[in-house]
């Protein structure tokens, strides 16, 4: 029997907290999870939720504007920004009802705190309770799971203006009238979209020399062309000087190949990527090891101190929701049940949700080329994908990049609609080891979308065949039609 008041305390109650209370308290351990704020963290209440809520409402604006691409009359939305953003509020508070609820964790029989923790040693922590009283707890095991924040870069002025970032963007009553936004990866490319297609004039600075950075660099250029089209504003390959806010303008002054540039506007989002929530946690006395990037930790999702965890965005690394999910799924089944599983780093899967979605799935092309490894890149485009066409929605490309001999999947890139379910059926493919053989034996219902990927693989059997085949089994059967042309190695069938 442990002398300590619990077995497991969980430090934050984000996806990943949420994710490792339920799993420890499910293997039976004593659990205690502590909360800041709100259970639910950013993908409820900042992330996730609000911005696939406000996306949603921007592409049935951008629809009814362009009704005629369905047959219908093109027509002007009326859009109440306040009302939408009280939609998106209601829309947060029935997740956090259904999924996020303290009950729902006090069922579970989980003891459920609001307050800060921070440790006091490496087996214990006080809690500032909402109260003002500080509470001292005990636990065999810890899991830290405090996330991250809105990362702004040092730049002249910024501290000055008043910005706004993922953390405020949902709050707005008013639409901004020309809203600029510092960074073109998924915050910034998501929310360029929404906020254009609800009205905003937008214009998107980023440093790097091509948004989505993480992504295929070809599928990501299909997305930035199809922003572009729609109205948005990029400033690429720019470095930021300095920012000023007068008289509720907003300028920010910026170098672009070697020429000064202003950029004015009405606000301004800093989309600029994240840092770990680290800083309230007291980690020197429980003398965990910690970077600027945030807690380090194994592919076991263990610190430095054999009995404390760190899992979700506080580790920094892929921050994403089911990343959270999986790595607190990690922690805790290695801490509690002693089961040496490893954080599944081949099938790593994301989805930027603008319109069309972009995903991925294992490598990139990028990737493998950095590895030296041999393989064959498979693409179908979604304009021969029926139900696309059905849709007007034949802009896209599948991209799967396998082993030619045997047709072991490596990795998956999709830009389209429906590129996050699409990379689902990729994702559980390629961790059960599903080849592009067995795919193309698939029998996918028609018309889907999924069928594009069973359409992707067939290119695998087509480019597979060769002309002597052919040869062969005209000869074995005495066919007598006509030999493909093989000539063009990127025909698709
Ligand atoms: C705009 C936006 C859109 C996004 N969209 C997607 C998406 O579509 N799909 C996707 O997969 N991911 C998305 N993400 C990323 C996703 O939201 C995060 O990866 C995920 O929420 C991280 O979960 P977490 O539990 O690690 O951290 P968090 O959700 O940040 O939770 C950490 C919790 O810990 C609490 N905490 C911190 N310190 C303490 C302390 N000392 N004591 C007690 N409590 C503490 C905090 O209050 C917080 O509630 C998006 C993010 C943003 C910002
Ligand atoms: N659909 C999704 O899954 C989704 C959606 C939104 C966010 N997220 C998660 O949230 C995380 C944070 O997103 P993000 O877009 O803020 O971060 P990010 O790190 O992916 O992108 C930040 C961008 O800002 C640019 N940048 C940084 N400093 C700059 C400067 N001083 N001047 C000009 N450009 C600058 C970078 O070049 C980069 O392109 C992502 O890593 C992602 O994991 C996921």
């Amino acid at each position: 029997m442990s002398n300590y008041d619990y077995d497991a305390v969980v430090i934050g109650g984000g996806s990943a907290g949420l994710t490792a209370s339920g799993i420890a308290a499910n293997f039976g351990a004593k659990t205690m999870m502590i909360e800041r704020e709100r259970l639910g963290g950013d993908c409820t209440w900042s992330g996730c939720v609000p911005s696939k809520a406000l996306l949603k409402a921007a592409k049935v604006a951008h629809q009814i504007r362009k009704a005629g691409n369905y047959g219908l009359i093109d027509s002007e939305p009326d859009i109440n920004f306040s009302k939408l953003i009280k939609h998106v509020h209601e829309i947060r508070d029935d997740v956090y009802r259904e999924a996020d609820a303290p009950e729902i964790y006090e069922e579970m029989g989980i003891d459920v705190v609001e307050g800060m923790a921070y440790f006091t040693d490496n087996h214990s922590i006080n809690i500032e309770l909402q109260s003002g009283e500080t509470k001292v707890v005990t636990s065999k095991y810890f899991f830290i799971c405090t996330g991250g924040s809105p990362y702004i870069p040092p730049i002249s002025g910024i501290e000055e203006a008043n910005y706004l970032t993922n953390e405020s963007l949902f709050e707005i009553e008013e639409l901004p009238r020309d809203l600029i936004i510092i960074g073109a990866g998924p915050i910034g490319t998501e929310m360029a979209q929404a906020m254009n297609r609800l009205g905003s004039k937008v214009t998107v600075i980023d440093m790097a020399d091509r948004i989505m950075v993480n992504d295929d660099a070809e599928l990501a250029e299909m997305l930035h062309q199809r922003l572009k089209e729609e109205g948005i504003q990029y400033v690429l390959e720019a470095e930021v000087g300095s920012v000023r806010q007068e008289n509720g303008n907003i300028e920010v002054r910026l170098s672009q190949s070697g020429e000064e540039r202003v950029i004015t506007g009405t606000s301004l989002l800093m989309a600029t990527g994240r840092a770990p929530n680290v800083a309230t946690l007291n980690l020197e006395a429980a003398e965990v090891s910690y970077s600027r990037k945030g807690i380090e930790v194994n592919d076991k999702c263990r610190t430095n101190k054999s009995h404390i965890y760190a899992c979700g965005d506080v580790t920094g690394g892929y921050q994403f929701t089911h990343m959270s999910e999986h790595t607190a799924k990690i922690a805790v089944t290695n801490a509690l049940l002693k089961v040496p599983m490893k954080v599944d780093k081949d099938h790593i899967t994301w989805c930027t949700f603008t319109d069309p979605e972009l995903g991925q799935v294992g490598a990139t092309e990028k990737q493998l080329l950095e590895k030296g490894e041999e393989f064959e890149t498979y693409r179908f485009p979604y304009h021969k994908i029926d139900r696309a066409v059905t849709e007007s929605e034949g802009e896209g490309m599948i991209k799967v990049h396998a082993k030619k001999w045997n047709g072991k999947i490596l990795g998956v890139s999709v830009v389209g609609t429906n590129a996050g379910e699409m990379i689902s059926e990729y994702a559980v493919a390629m961790k059960n080891s599903i080849t592009l053989r067995n795919l193309a034996d698939t029998i996918h219902p028609y018309p889907t979308y999924g069928l594009g990927a069973r359409r992707a693989a067939d290119q695998w059997y087509i480019k597979n065949q060769s002309e002597w085949q052919v040869k062969l089994i005209k000869k074995v059967f005495g066919y007598r039609g006509e030999i493909p042309d093989f000539s063009d190695p990127d025909r698709i069938v």
